[in-house]
């Protein structure tokens, strides 16, 4: 491969998954950079939480290797230093009886109960974090009773206080409407920028995604296309078209990726 491992977050080589006798990831290879915003789109179906999984350690693929920050996974031991928001996330039970400031302090320990015990220290990080995705005055509400666009925030910074290096977001804004959605995806950007974080959204939001990523991957099985936006964008609607199976409309945009 060409590109140094320093200067690359996930290398992706020559992955293959399958469920049963149900082939889910065909050879997959990829680098994402450290630093970069990573748009991992394809159809429903295509492998996208699957390959997420497998880079988690989730998943053991039945071929190939996932480097992390230079590291076989299986060597691999700064776990604290990723950060996961799966779809379920989507699905949490509302009635749990937690408030915003509760469940992001249980990113700071992985389990629920330990978050009377919290330092003077570890009480600022969760409260930098809920101020990070604009809600700490929510802080003390229950979780149950945010919209889901709120929701979803307090999900983020559960993810962002224990400071991650990478944050992996697998379709954050499903069940979330639009205007929400588009907030959603310029705090990321903004996240993004503030803190030198590699980040990878997984969606179906291609339209509205690229004027936020820096560089888009698409999945189906296999990788059919990987390169920054800019490239995306010009990359022709008719291939990303075949790719999908049907009509995506690319929007293309006059302004800078940089
Ligand atoms: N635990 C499982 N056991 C068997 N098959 C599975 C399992 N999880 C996923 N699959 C199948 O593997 C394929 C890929 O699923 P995956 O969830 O990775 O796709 P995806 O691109 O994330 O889809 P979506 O966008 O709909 O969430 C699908 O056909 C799915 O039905």
């Amino acid at each position: 491969m060409k590109n140094n491992l320093n200067s690359i977050a996930i290398r992706v080589d020559d992955l293959s998954f399958h469920y049963g006798d149900k082939n889910v990831l065909q050879h997959v290879t990829m680098d994402i950079k450290k630093g970069s915003f990573l748009g991992l789109v394809g159809p429903n179906g295509s492998g996208k939480s699957t390959l997420i999984k497998c880079i988690l350690g989730l998943q053991k693929p039945q071929q190939g290797n996932v480097y992390l920050f230079g590291e076989k996974i299986n060597k691999f031991n700064d776990w604290e230093k990723i950060g996961y928001v799966s779809q379920k996330a989507n699905s949490f039970n509302t009635a749990f009886p937690a408030t915003a400031f509760e469940v992001v302090s249980m990113g700071l320990f992985g389990r629920v109960g330990l978050f009377r015990f919290l330092k003077a220290a570890d009480k600022r990080k969760v409260w930098e974090a809920l101020k990070s995705v604009n809600m700490e005055q929510y802080a003390h509400q229950n979780i149950g009773e945010l919209s889901g666009g709120q929701q979803q925030r307090v999900f983020i910074a559960r993810a962002l206080v224990s400071d991650p290096m990478l944050l992996i977001l697998d379709e954050p804004t499903v069940g979330v409407d639009t205007e929400s959605s588009e907030s959603f995806y310029k705090l990321l950007k903004e996240l993004h920028y503030n803190n030198n974080m590699t980040l990878v959204l997984v969606t179906h939001d291609v339209g509205v995604m690229t004027d936020y990523v820096t560089d888009v991957a698409c999945l189906n099985k296999q990788i059919h296309f990987h390169g920054n936006t800019r490239e995306f964008e010009t990359s022709s609607s008719e291939n990303i078209s075949a790719f999908y199976g049907h009509h995506v409309h690319v929007l293309h945009h006059d302004h800078d990726h940089a």
